[in-house]
């Protein structure tokens, strides 16, 4: 099942891995003309009613595949009003072979001639509330006739994600839907065939452009690293790369022993010491009220250290703790048996992944079933660290190829974490987890050609901005 959203995903992440649209559209459009052929016999009559998008646009293209059939198409407006140059380009390409079609122009007088299939291809997966003239009297219409009435992809005026209609909607015998099944056809009367279009596997396997795109507008909120104590740089890049990655303000707490150096290398975060020279339970109250009042994204883990007393305030945070965080590095050992209502993202090197009774595996592109069982496991999203990442939910398993060698170095974790963070105040988490996995090997891609493997962590962070919102070909 896929949901509209996650469909312009993949489609766009499809056009990045060389299978543009119109590619799409034309299989698509092979799609609704072989579910007719299963309808109608050679010579019968098609009457296709065919909307100004893209839905339109592949009915256009059945058209060609329809030449055995006596087959009329009718555009809803003019066709200076197709609002894609796919669909437009094939549109045209009915007119240079002079195949029959009319521009409806004047809602009160669609007369549907009688046919045997009506093909409706006037909404798809861009229907926004009710249906507007001439699209809801043109859906009477169809629903009066006789014919056998054939939707292409979810029937005009259905919301793909909810099967709800606003108004009027087309009630088909037949759905043809590409690529796979919509929510909002499980309980439909009509027939739903899948049709495969030709996306190829990659585009829902590895995040792409079309996972960036999804989160690029929306950023924002605040982040809170708690962090620090025998080291001190881990949580200034995590705090500083959420910045990077669109948060409004990045607070770090931390021993007041260190807080002073972390403070040091960044002016642009707010750092609240507590007393002491490490994370330990007496500390956690304060932390969760902070936290939590203020709706936080978390960053739990870099460079806590592995103190017996900072596990144990870990466990607790995270007990009590009701929001999202991102749990990494000497925090992860809280992790198994925990018993929390926190949204988590979990990001375990390969070493950690084993620690948490993961895989153990060199390339972790071997060991996705087991990731994703450890995910379910877990009840949280692991983003698994390797050459290449695995992210998972339990449920779904996404596989990010960006990043380099010159990563291996220290701290490129600490920045990752907080670009997880920068993004879960806005996005899901695992929404955040492959695009936050997806940025930072990107923004290390972006700076390869320039240092190599003498790349630096804290090289990244000015990369970060331009691997979410530039358009830089990597
Ligand atoms: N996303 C993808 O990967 C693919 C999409 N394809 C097709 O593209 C369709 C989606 O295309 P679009 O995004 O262009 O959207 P649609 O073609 O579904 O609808 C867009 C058009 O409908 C109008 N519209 C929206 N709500 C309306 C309402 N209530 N009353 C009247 N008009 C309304 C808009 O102004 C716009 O002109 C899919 O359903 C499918 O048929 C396929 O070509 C295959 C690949
Ligand atoms: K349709």
């Amino acid at each position: 099942m896929i949901t509209a959203d996650r469909m312009a995903v993949v489609d766009r992440n499809a056009e990045a891995l060389g299978v543009p649209r119109k590619q799409l559209m034309e299989s698509s459009g092979n799609a609704i003309a072989r579910e007719a052929g299963k309808v109608v016999e050679p010579g019968e009559k098609i009457v296709i009613v065919a909307g100004r998008g893209n839905n339109g646009g592949d009915a256009f293209a059945a058209v060609r595949f329809l030449d055995e059939y006596d087959v009329s198409v009718h555009l809803l407006g003019r066709a200076e009003t197709i609002g894609t140059d796919i669909a437009r380009e094939n549109w045209e390409a009915l007119q240079q072979s002079e195949y029959d079609t009319t521009e409806v122009t004047d809602s009160q007088n669609i007369d549907l001639p009688d046919c045997d299939l009506i093909v409706d291809a006037m909404l798809g997966t861009g229907v926004t509330g009710a249906l507007r003239e001439p699209e809801a009297t043109v859906a009477e219409k169809i629903n009066e006739s006789n014919a056998t009435v054939l939707a292409a992809d979810v029937p005009s005026g259905i919301n793909a994600d909810t099967g709800d209609a606003e108004g009027t909607s087309v009630e088909a015998d037949r759905v043809v839907t590409f690529h796979d099944t919509k929510p909002g056809l499980a309980d439909l009367d009509g027939d739903v065939t899948v049709a495969d279009i030709g996306i190829p596997s990659g585009a829902e396997k590895f995040v792409g452009l079309g996972d960036l795109h999804s989160v690029r507008g929306d950023v924002g909120g605040r982040v809170f690293v708690v962090g620090g104590g025998p080291y001190t740089g881990a949580p200034a890049l995590a705090g500083q790369s959420a910045l990077r990655a669109g948060a409004d303000l990045s607070f770090v707490a931390a021993p007041d022993t260190v807080a002073g150096e972390i403070q040091g290398y960044a002016e642009d975060l707010i750092v609240q010491p507590y007393e002491g020279n490490r994370l330990s339970p007496e500390k956690v109250t304060d932390l969760l009220e902070t936290a939590e009042s203020y709706d936080d994204t978390v960053v739990l883990g870099p460079g806590l250290g592995n103190a017996d007393e900072t596990i144990e305030a870990a466990v607790q945070f995270l007990e009590s703790f009701s929001g999202r965080a991102v749990v990494d590095a000497d925090a992860l050992p809280a992790v198994p048996d925990l018993d929390t209502d926190a949204t988590l993202v979990c990001t375990p090197n390969r070493k950690e992944l084993a620690e948490l009774g993961g895989p153990e595996a060199d390339d972790l592109r071997e060991v996705t079933d087991e990731i994703e069982a450890l995910a379910d496991e877990l009840g949280h999203v692991v983003l698994a660290k390797g050459a290449t990442d695995v992210i998972s939910d339990g449920e779904r398993t996404r596989v990010v190829r960006t990043g380099n060698t010159g990563m291996k170095v220290g701290g490129t974790g600490d920045v990752l974490a907080g670009i997880v963070a920068g993004l879960f105040g806005t996005a899901d988490a695992f929404d955040s987890a492959c695009v936050g996995s997806y940025v930072n090997g990107r923004a290390g891609d972006l700076l390869y050609g320039e240092y190599g493997e003498g790349l630096l962590a804290s090289d990244m962070l000015e990369a970060v901005p331009r691997a979410i919102w530039g358009d830089d070909d990597v």
